[in-house]
């Protein structure tokens, strides 16, 4: 294993130093470290972070590869800056069971580009009707803890009870995608103005909030561990800061797409927008961004939906909701929080790192600790071209926009998996 010297570097903000990175750990810091058979990075002007982690990736497989693999979305990741993504379960078939979650699993440690943790379906198939092989994923070779039904809600609340006093077992987690079905019936985008203008149907803001309060609520009352998935609406911050004050067990996320772009987005008609929960308007942006700073949301996590061209480029009404994101969290952070690092470190690789109990991720790189770590130029402008992407989908939201910051390079256990901002393998 090639040993890596990072000369004059910022971890996370501080003042520049060396960093030495040898059989997997980082071995040294300080200034003026040499080693002589190390492969040399010039670090004036970046900043290292921690690998950042995402708690909310759609890798596809199996059942999609022609949209994304565990290959071409663990390279999509480790060039975006991650060292661990979790896998929604969302796949065909649908990660129910032990054998799947395996499969996952197994694979992400072939592709070695990121750590796949895979998280496992709450219901069978996602048809919300009876709980899926919990225990069985939780002992199987890929240790699931977080259990999510996303694109679905798990709306019976009796079922998302049972779940979640199942899952208070092993100190599991349900993350729920939070909308009440009845409320969303035929709906294209967020619920206002616009989609009143546009004659589209309305996804309210309070399908959102009313399976958050509730849930909420059932998880005080069986004392376990909620997350809230894509959360995107002002008054779903309020009802998450109620229960966190009084002590709730819940975390939440949001998306990068959802601190940065509106519903006036719909005008387009350019179904690239579309995305599940929809774009929400200015105000909910301004109370998604401070809830962010304040930590009442504790993470960003991408949603990174790849899909193939024939489900997205089509007439708004048939395409499939959702946007690409791990390619480009790290720049929408970037502008939407400012050169905030320690923020940055703690809403994208620390706290998503310990809600997701993967304990070798989300370290400041310091000597000992593993070397999962990124390498980011702020001041870096790039252009995102929908072809240079590595995922195997272009549903970009960001296409021609000029963004700030670039990932350099992206270190896995010691391993470069991203080197000159290109991919190592
Ligand atoms: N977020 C999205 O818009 N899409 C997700 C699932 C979903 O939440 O609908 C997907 O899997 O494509």
């Amino acid at each position: 294993m090639t040993p890596y010297l990072i000369r004059n570097v910022s971890v996370v903000g501080a003042a520049p130093t060396d960093l030495l990175i040898r059989d997997g750990v980082v071995a040294e810091t300080g200034s003026g470290l040499t080693a002589p058979d190390a492969g040399v990075i010039d670090g004036t002007g970046l900043v290292a972070l921690p690998g950042l982690v995402d708690l909310h990736t759609h890798l596809r497989e199996p059942g999609r590869e022609d949209a994304e693999t565990v290959e071409s979305g663990s390279r999509a990741a480790a060039l975006g800056g991650y060292t661990a993504v979790c896998a929604m379960a969302n796949t065909s078939p649908v990660a129910d069971t032990a054998g799947v979650v395996e499969q996952v699993w197994r694979l992400g440690r072939e592709a070695g580009l990121v750590d796949v943790q895979p998280i496992g379906a709450v219901t069978v198939g996602l048809a919300g009707e009876r709980l899926a092989e919990l225990g069985a994923m939780a002992d199987s070779a890929a240790r699931v803890r977080i259990f999510s039904d996303d694109g679905h809600c798990v709306a019976d609340p009796k079922l998302m009870r049972r779940a979640l006093e199942y899952v208070k077992a092993f100190d599991g987690i349900i993350a729920q995608h939070a909308e009440e079905p009845r409320l969303t019936e035929g709906a294209q985008m967020h619920e206002g103005e616009v989609s009143t203008r546009l004659g589209l149907t309305g996804w309210p803001a309070v399908a959102e909030e009313a399976i958050i309060a509730r849930d909420v609520l059932l998880a005080e009352h069986v004392g376990s561990r909620l997350h809230v998935c894509h959360v995107s609406t002002a008054g779903s911050v309020e009802v998450l800061r109620q229960a966190k004050a009084r002590g709730v067990r819940v975390t939440a996320e949001v998306t990068p797409h959802h601190l940065l772009l509106t519903d006036a987005k719909a005008e387009t008609y350019d179904p690239v927008y579309k995305v599940n929960p929809p774009l929400r308007t200015d105000t909910d942006i301004a109370a998604l961004r401070a809830a962010l700073a304040e930590g009442v949301i504790d993470i960003v996590a991408t949603d990174h939906a790849p899909h193939a061209v024939e489900d997205k480029e089509c007439e708004w009404a048939y395409a499939r909701p959702g946007m690409l994101g791990l390619e480009t969290a790290l720049s929408i952070a970037l502008d939407v929080l400012g050169p905030e690092w320690d923020l940055i470190a703690e809403r994208m690789s620390r706290t998503p790192a310990r809600i997701a109990g993967l304990d070798s991720h989300g370290v400041d790189p310091a000597p000992g600790v593993p070397a999962n770590l990124t390498l980011v130029d702020p001041a870096a402008r790039r252009v995102i071209e929908p072809a240079d992407l590595a995922s195997r989908s272009r549903n970009t939201p960001y296409a021609r926009m000029t963004l700030p910051g670039r990932i350099v390079a992206t270190f896995l256990r010691g391993e470069p998996t991203v080197l000159d901002g290109k991919a190592v393998k």
